[in-house]
């Protein structure tokens, strides 16, 4: 390909209109575009007016990945211009659409590097050749098997890798040429795709097992050979993968798992904001976890470490919580509990009636919890007679229905003001509108981990980290207080979108002062500030 055809197809290069008249004489470009040169402005002002002409989220979506595909710095000018409106249209929820029909609408593999379980001895080329000489600092990397609340998408689900990292750029500034989305192709339980013919990944069923773990060690390992600087994402991998694949690494490289970790930090820091509102104090709290998986367990665990801290020790925290899936109230002696819910599960002796615990109703009566977060999969799970007997028992209930995406949630916010007369503290997986209630508006916190993992991983980024410990999730977690007015009738539990860059950047920073002062970074340092503002990347064309 000719150079002048090349840079053109080139996202992380291209300008399109806004070539200068030298730039496209230096680059063979001239005759190749119209004549007018246009400033990003320009473009921006146009490009708006397209997506504003497109009718579903569906077709706004298409149109936007398309500007990605093409030009990454204005698609990333217009987000920035418009980040409230675009988040829910290429993350969650849209996101979740363009999964489901990627086959059909397939657009461009979108700079992925796609690796596949029959093809270990390519692993390390895949990373290599969708690198494309870039520098590396950031990999997002999922294997699909539990894509949101949705369950098993294969390739497909490579989206939410995607997705994942424009939120990053969006957010929090890492430059789009230094981030690399990877899908591991590992199979497919989903029988749908599996008889689709236009399916795009392997055509069997998912492979487990020391195969599986074979082909993630030597992703893990090519990955640290190729781009030793970058930080390693996991995202929406299988209960019983999550977890494990995060124990074997967290300890050796800089990594971290969204939907444990990212999930606890942006939960923990949901009832830190509810609790300043309500005046209450953590330690007071009973704590019910509905649908004890990766994000329900991820979850506890943060609020485990903020109760050590308040003082609590580790028999008394574990007082607070009460784990529930599938079989219910989770014990001893129930069947199938997984390694993660072992350390929270609660003795039949403590309860009268620990046989009819089952059923979210029952155990709600029972326990009467005065926070309530679900991430069962399990749509209207919280229903008005649930939700007023908690109310029943607790002045201002925590409430946070977090199932993504919106066809899975627990419960709608506006249902919850009302039901309890106004008194919930909410929090949605996804964007919610305000609800006014007897005169009052009411905001709804965004309880999804977008709202922590740009900054988190920034801030790691930024410091050169060796690995993510408590110590730097917890600073973390505070770092969002003080940015709503809790004064306000209505407010928050946690800061709006509007402000995502704002707080991403205070995140990122104490994040990165974190790991300074546990020096537990790899290159020297001076100022965790101006690591933070050195790096970040804005979308405007360079010379
Ligand atoms: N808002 C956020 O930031 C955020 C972050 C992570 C996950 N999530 C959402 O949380 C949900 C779960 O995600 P995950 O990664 O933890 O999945 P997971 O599969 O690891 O966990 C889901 C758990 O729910 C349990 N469950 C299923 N049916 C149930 C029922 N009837 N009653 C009680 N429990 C039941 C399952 O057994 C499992 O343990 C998804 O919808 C996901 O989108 C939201
Ligand atoms: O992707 C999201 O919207 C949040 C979270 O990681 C999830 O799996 O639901
Ligand atoms: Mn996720």
């Amino acid at each position: 390909m000719a150079q002048s055809e090349s840079i053109l197809n080139n996202p992380f290069l291209n300008k399109g209109t806004a070539f200068t008249n030298e730039e496209r004489q230096a680059l063979g470009l001239v005759g190749m575009l119209p004549s007018k040169v246009q400033t990003i402005t320009e473009q921006t002002t146009q490009a708006y007016g397209q997506f504003q002409s497109k009718t579903t989220d569906l077709e706004k979506r298409i149109f936007l990945m398309n500007l990605f595909n093409e030009n990454r710095t204005l698609f990333y000018h217009l987000m920035a211009d418009h980040v409230v409106e675009f988040m829910p249209i290429v993350y969650d929820p849209v996101v979740a659409e363009s999964i489901e029909q990627y086959n059909e609408l397939f657009l461009a593999p979108q700079n992925a590097a796609f690796i596949s379980v029959d093809d270990p001895e390519a692993i390390e080329a895949s990373l290599e050749n969708a690198a494309g000489g870039r520098d590396i600092r950031l990999v997002v990397v999922t294997d699909a098997e539990g894509i949101l609340g949705m369950g098993d998408w294969g390739v497909n689900g490579v989206d939410i890798a995607i997705g994942k990292l424009m939120v990053y750029t969006a957010a929090a500034g890492i430059d789009p040429a230094q981030v690399l989305p990877v899908s591991i192709d590992a199979g497919t339980n989903n029988q749908k795709l599996l008889a689709d013919p236009l399916y795009l990944g392997n055509r069997h069923q998912r492979i487990y097992g020391p195969q599986y773990e074979a082909v993630i060690d030597r992703f893990v390992t090519a990955q640290q050979k190729l781009f030793p600087e970058a930080l390693l994402h996991w995202e929406d991998f299988g209960r019983a993968n999550a977890q494990a694949i995060l124990d074997k690494y967290k300890t050796k490289i800089a990594t971290f798992n969204d939907d444990i970790q990212g999930t606890g930090m942006v939960v923990l820091a949901g009832i830190l904001g509810a609790l300043n509102i309500s005046k209450e104090s953590i330690t007071d709290q009973r704590i019910l976890s509905f649908g004890a998986g990766t994000a329900g367990m991820g979850i506890a665990n943060q609020i485990m470490d903020e109760l050590k801290q308040a003082g609590l020790t580790e028999a008394q925290a574990k007082q607070r919580f009460y784990a529930v899936d599938k079989q219910g109230l989770l014990f001893e002696d129930t069947d199938g509990l997984t390694p993660a819910q072992k350390p929270f599960v609660r003795k039949r002796s403590e309860f009268q009636n620990a046989d009819a615990l089952t059923d979210l109703a029952t155990i709600v009566k029972t326990i009467q919890p005065t926070i309530l977060i679900g991430t069962s999969t399990q749509p209207g799970a919280f229903t008005e007679s649930i939700v007023k007997e908690m109310a029943a028992h607790t002045p201002r209930p925590i409430i946070f229905p977090l199932s993504n995406p919106t066809k899975l949630a627990e419960a709608k916010a506006e249902d919850l003001i009302k039901w309890t007369d106004g008194k919930a503290l909410v929090a949605t997986g996804i964007p919610a509108a305000d609800v006014t209630y007897k005169g009052v508006t009411y905001q709804i916190g965004q309880g999804n981990n977008a709202l922590m993992y740009p900054g988190l991983g920034f801030g790691l980024i930024a410091a050169t980290a060796k690995v993510l410990n408590e110590a730097t999730l917890s600073a973390a977690c505070h770092a969002l207080g003080g940015i709503v007015d809790t004064s306000k009738p209505g407010a928050s539990v946690l800061p709006p979108v509007s402000k995502i860059t704002e707080f991403s950047q205070t995140l990122a920073q104490v994040v990165a002062q974190s790991i300074l002062d546990q020096k537990l970074n790899k290159e020297p340092i001076a100022s965790a500030e101006q690591a933070v503002a050195a790096m970040k990347w804005r979308p405007e064309y360079k010379n």
